[in-house]
């Protein structure tokens, strides 16, 4: 099947633009990879610092003939999602001696469960602790014993961080090792009515914790299609998992031997074989456009067209928000999972998953088949689905057919023409907007603003009744620069309550929203953000304000004259408490959501 032309009109101007930068990443880890292999540049003090403590390794690691993995773990007890990763490095390390190899973890990176911070004064830490995430990695991987890589990493930002970090160590052939979700709880419509019911005051915090530990119940990934299984979802699209891996459960068999698969898998594509696929090389312009792809199709988590250009980024790729609302009109909406539907990931899954999407994407001509996965020769061997067949992993064609149709359809019958995303913009700057999960009526909001510059402050007038009527609501000095770009997501429950009592409502924000956002339409990312000037600073409250994700509008309806006289609102201080005061260096130095709200790389100007 040829390419959509837009993909490849879009994939061509990503390549053109990222030409100088790109080829400055190409020399960066061919030079890196000619150093040879990192451990004979290092001391013999280096060397024994470095297998002091290795074991059983030590041999082989002296030696220095056979391949040293690096393990990169995120685990921690607060994330459901990575608590299965504490038993993974022991498992690793058996695995890679079956192949003649030894594996060290080669470090710890912090990781927030954006869950257990949503709402919180912590949320503030979250954007940014992607940053720590890459610079943990990179203190990790920069111990130079290693010739392979492993990462272990699941949710929001942790995934990208890991690879911001890998990326920069980009000569090592480098797999993402998933976990899987937790089994089926209560279904998420259930969890959000008794929310709803809590925010108007008609169920108590009793029965609303039995409802959340209903639904956030065992070790596992949570299974809304939030920003951690959008990560999954991209790793597959990029082929950097084994194929169909991201979406089995933890403690299964099949889970265990996708990981024997991964280790051993890295051990055959090294450099000093004749298979080799570093990281580099398999993160380009075709992998991140699949990324896109991926991402518009299954109508993934917003927080990715940040997190997307900042991962670009450092593999000298440059992406923007034209790129993806171009794509966006290409690429059909084609699954349905919650907050966009009703089933969540294990439904997906069951369905047909990954494997059915990316065959889908490619049949259409609407992914690149001819990338370097980490697996096999092409992305097409991607669209495969593990299986046990008595002890042995094996993999089988992806269904021809949906499993599901009330969750996953056919390119050529898909639930929107479109893909879930659109970028506005207007006199408010250029914000996102996710459609997927916003009922088409809801797609143009028109009505007076009431102007917050915290999201508590939103919530005390919705509880004193200040918000019975159509009305935008504006939650601004949201920003990186600002207070660190928090998720607003705890605005969701009264919004929808507004929504379901009739009223046109829509959110403004130059905060993020979560992935698990999502039925009531939300313009998010505004930028520049109010703290550097940005427009929304001159909203007043009772201005008219329009949001369009048909026509791509973001106005503040209000006489350009006045409109350009008008003073901007002075930021409230940045918080202190819960360590924010330490991000202070990383708010003075982000640059923008659409390049990736990254201090990091802009002072790395990348
Ligand atoms: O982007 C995301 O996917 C969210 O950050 C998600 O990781 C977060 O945990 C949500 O807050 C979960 O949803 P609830 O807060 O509704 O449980
Ligand atoms: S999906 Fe979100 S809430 Fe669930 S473990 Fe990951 S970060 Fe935490």
């Amino acid at each position: 099947m040829p390419l959509n032309p837009i993909v490849e009109r879009v994939t061509q101007r990503i390549i053109t633009r990222s030409r100088m930068t790109r080829a400055a990443y190409l020399d960066l880890i061919e030079r890196s990879r000619n150093q040879g292999l990192n451990r004979p540049q290092l001391s013999c003090g280096n060397l024994a610092h470095g297998f002091a403590a290795s074991g059983e390794d030590k041999p082989l690691i002296k030696g220095g003939k056979a391949m040293n993995i690096g393990i990169v773990t995120a685990y921690n007890d607060m994330l459901s999602a990575h608590q299965p990763y504490g038993r993974y490095p022991e498992q690793i390390k058996i695995f890679a001696r079956e192949m003649g190899a030894t594996a060290q973890v080669a470090g710890g990176v912090p990781a927030m469960c954006d869950g257990v911070t949503q709402g919180q004064d912590s949320m503030e830490l979250s954007l940014f602790s992607r940053d720590n995430i890459a610079m943990a990695t990179v203190v990790g991987l920069s111990h130079a014993m290693f010739e392979g890589a492993l990462l272990l990493g699941i949710c929001d930002k942790i995934v990208p961080g890991l690879l911001i970090g890998s990326l920069r160590f980009g000569h090592l052939p480098t797999i993402l090792v998933p976990a899987g979700p937790m089994p089926s709880g209560l279904p998420n419509k259930e969890k959000v009515r008794i929310r709803q019911l809590y925010a108007e005051g008609k169920v108590g915090r009793d029965e609303l914790l039995e409802s959340e530990s209903a639904s956030y119940h065992s070790p596992g990934t949570c299974t809304f299609y939030g920003t951690a299984n959008s990560n999954q979802m991209m790793m597959e699209m990029m082929g950097l998992h084994m194929p169909g891996s991201s979406f089995v459960q933890p403690g299964l068999k099949l889970r265990q031997e996708l990981t024997r698969a991964a280790v051993h898998r890295v051990t055959q594509i090294g450099w000093n074989g004749d298979d080799y696929r570093p990281l580099g090389l398999c993160v380009d312009e075709k992998a991140i456009v699949n990324a896109i792809a991926g991402l518009l199709a299954t109508g993934g988590s917003t927080n990715h067209v940040i997190h997307l250009p900042a991962i670009a980024r450092a593999a000298g790729i440059l992406i923007d928000w034209d790129d993806m609302d171009e794509l966006s009109r290409a690429v059909p909406l084609i699954a349905s999972v919650y907050p966009n539907g009703a089933g969540d990931v294990n439904a997906f899954a069951a369905a047909g998953g990954m494997p059915y999407v990316i065959r889908e994407l490619i049949g259409a001509g609407l992914a690149h088949a001819d990338i370097m996965t980490v697996y096999g020769r092409s992305l097409a061997e991607g669209a495969l689905e593990p299986v046990m067949d008595g002890d042995m992993l094996k993999w089988t064609p992806a269904p021809q057919a949906s499993l599901d149709e009330s969750l996953l359809r056919p390119v050529s019958a898909p639930f929107q023409r479109e893909g879930g995303f659109r970028l506005l913009k207007g006199n408010l700057g250029r914000g996102t907007i996710k459609v997927s999960a916003v009922d088409p009526s809801r797609w143009t909001i028109e009505a007076p603003c009431r102007v917050f510059s915290d999201q508590n402050d939103a919530l005390a007038a919705f509880k004193a009744g200040e918000l019975e009527r159509d009305v935008i609501v504006v939650v601004r000095f949201q920003g990186p620069a600002a207070n660190g770009m928090p998720e607003l997501h705890k605005l969701t429950p009264p919004l929808g309550v507004l929504q379901d009592r009739g009223f046109k409502v829509a959110l403004v924000t130059d905060g993020r929203m979560s992935g698990a956002s999502g039925k009531v339409p939300a313009a998010i990312h505004v930028s520049p953000e109010a703290k550097t000037g940005g427009p929304l600073a001159k909203l007043r409250d009772g201005d008219m304000v329009r949001v369009c994700a048909n026509t791509g509008e973001l106005t503040a309806l209000v006489p350009a004259d006045e409109w350009s006289a008008r003073e901007e609102a002075m930021a409230p201080p940045a918080g202190l408490g819960v360590g924010r005061e330490l991000f202070a260096l990383l708010r003075l130095h982000s640059d923008e959501a659409e390049r990736g709200g990254s201090a990091m790389l802009a002072a790395a100007g990348l």
